[in-house]
C-alpha cells in the first residue's frame, strides 16, 4: 500500500527546492525552519511572535513531553495544539536522541530503550510502539520513527549496529502507526554515523519500507561542518525527490544555505533562542555578540534594513544595557530577533529558488557574513 504524499515540490534550482507540505493543521512552506519549543514553550517568546516572524511550524519533543505533563494529560486536554494554543501545524521528535543526552542510567536493546527520568528519576521505557503512541496521543502532524542517535566520532561497528537497530525499530513505528488519522505523517531517519556506505544502506532501508518524509538524523552532534555536508550529499540522492528532507538539529544560517544546496527542505535548531538567551544577535553580516563592551554608546539598530521592528528599532546600546543587566527583556528581544532572522532567511531562499537566483543569492548571503560587523 503506497505512503499518501502530502508534499508538492513547486520550484528547483540546482539540488535546491522548494515546496508546500500539506498537514492536517495547515501549510508548511519549504524550505522551512521550525523553531523549538521543547516542552511545549517557545523559550523568552510568545506563540503570536513566532507566527508573525513567519514559522508556519514548530517543533516539541516527545520525551520532555512524555515525562511532564504525560501524553495522556495533554491528549485528554485536546492535543498539543489545544494545550499550547499554537494551533498550527506540528512536529515532535520521537524521543531518542533525548534519551541519550538527557537521560540517566539508559539502557538500548532490541525492545526498547530504558532509562530513568531526568525529572524524578522514574524508570521509563521507550519503545518503538510507545514512542509512537505518545506521538498520536499529543496529536502532532508530523512523528518521527524512534531511532538510536550516535554521537562521534564513534567506532564503525557502533555506527552500524545502531543504524541496523534504527532500521528494525523504523519498520515497527510503521506499523504502529498505520492506526494514525488520515493527514498526519511518519518519517523515518536516516542514520549511519560519518561511513557514506551506512548511509546508503540506511536510507535504502528506510525508502524500501516507505514514509511520508525522510529525515537526515545523528548529524549535529559535534562533527566538522564538512562531514555534516558531506553526509548530505551521500544520503539525499538515495531519497525520493517528492518527498520532504529534514535535516535534524541544523543549524547556524550557514549550515542551513549550504544543506538547502544540497537539497534539504526541513529544519530545527536550538540556536535561535538559546543563543539570543546568551545576547548573540543573528544579522545579515554574521553574529553580533551585544554582550561587547563596543555596543555601549551605540545609538544604531542591529539592521535599519529589517522587516522586524525589533531589529530596525531596538538600539544596539540599549540591547547592551539589557544583556549586562541581566534583564529578561533582552533575552525576550534577541529571541524574536534571531526566530524573524531565520524565518527572513527561509523566506528569502524560498524566493530564490522559485526565481532561479539561489546561486547569486548564496553567494550574497555569504558575502554579507563574510563582511562581519562594523
Ligand atoms: C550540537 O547542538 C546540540 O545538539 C542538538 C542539535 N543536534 C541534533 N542532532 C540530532 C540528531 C537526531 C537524531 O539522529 N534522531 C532524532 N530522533 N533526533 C535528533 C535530534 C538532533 N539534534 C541541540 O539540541 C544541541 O543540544
Amino acid at each position: 500500500m503506497s505512503v499518501p504524499n502530502h508534499f508538492e515540490l513547486l520550484g528547483r534550482d540546482g539540488a535546491a527546492r522548494t515546496g508546500r507540505l500539506t498537514t492536517p493543521h495547515g501549510v508548511v512552506r519549504t524550505p522551512a525552519f521550525m523553531p523549538v519549543g521543547t516542552a511545549g514553550a517557545m523559550k523568552g517568546l510568545h506563540w503570536r511572535e513566532v507566527r508573525d516572524a513567519g514559522a508556519d511550524i514548530v517543533l516539541g519533543n516527545t520525551y520532555h513531553l512524555m515525562l511532564r505533563p504525560g501524553a495522556e494529560r495533554i491528549a485528554a486536554l485536546g492535543g498539543l495544539q489545544r494545550f499550547t494554543t499554537w494551533n498550527g501545524p506540528m512536529l515532535t521528535d520521537s524521543g531518542g536522541f533525548q534519551v541519550m543526552s538527557l537521560a540517566q542510567l539508559r539502557k538500548v536493546s532490541e525492545k526498547a530503550v530504558n532509562f530513568r527520568s531526568h525529572i524524578d528519576g522514574a524508570a521509563i521505557e521507550l519503545s518503538p510502539e510507545r514512542a509512537i503512541e505518545v506521538q498520536l496521543l499529543l496529536g502532532s502532524d508530523i512523528a518521527m520513527q524512534l531511532d538510536e542517535c550516535v554521537r562521534l566520532p564513534a567506532e564503525r561497528a557502533d555506527i552500524e549496529r545502531a543504524m541496523q537497530l534504527s532500521l528494525r525499530w523504523a519498520e515497527r513505528c510503521k506499523r504502529a502507526f498505520e492506526q494514525a488519522p488520515d493527514g498526519h505523517m511518519l518519517f523515518g531517519i536516516v542514520q549511519g554515523g560519518d561511513v557514506p556506505e551506512l548511509r546508503h544502506a540506511s536510507a535504502r532501508g528506510l525508502v524500501d519500507l516507505g514514509f511520508h518524509g525522510y529525515a537526515i538524523g545523528g548529524l549535529a552532534v559535534g562533527e566538522p561542518q564538512e562531514v555534516m555536508l558531506a553526509m548530505i550529499e551521500e544520503a539525499a540522492p538515495i531519497l525520493p525527490a517528492d518527498r520532504p528532507r529534514y535535516l535534524m538539529g541544523v543549524g547556524t544560517p550557514e549550515d542551513i544555505l549550504e544543506a538547502v544546496a544540497r537539497g534539504i527542505d526541513m529544519f530545527d535548531c536550538v540556536m535561535p533562542t538559546r543563543n539570543g538567551r546568551h545576547g548573540v544577535a543573528f544579522t545579515p553580516f554574521g553574529p553580533v555578540n551585544l554582550r561587547n563592551a563596543r555596543h555601549a554608546d551605540d545609538p544604531r539598530p542591529l539592521d535599519e534594513d529589517s522587516d522586524w521592528p525589533s531589529t530596525r528599532n531596538c538600539s544596539r546600546a540599549y540591547l547592551h544595557h539589557l544583556v549586562k543587566s541581566g534583564e529578561t527583556l533582552g533575552a525576550m528581544l534577541l529571541s524574536e530577533i534571531n526566530i524573524a532572522y531565520y524565518q527572513r532567511l527561509m523566506r528569502d531562499m524560498r524566493g530564490a529558488i522559485a526565481d532561479g537566483s539561489f546561486g547569486t543569492f548564496r553567494a550574497q548571503t555569504r558575502a554579507g557574513w563574510a563582511q562581519g560587523d562594523i
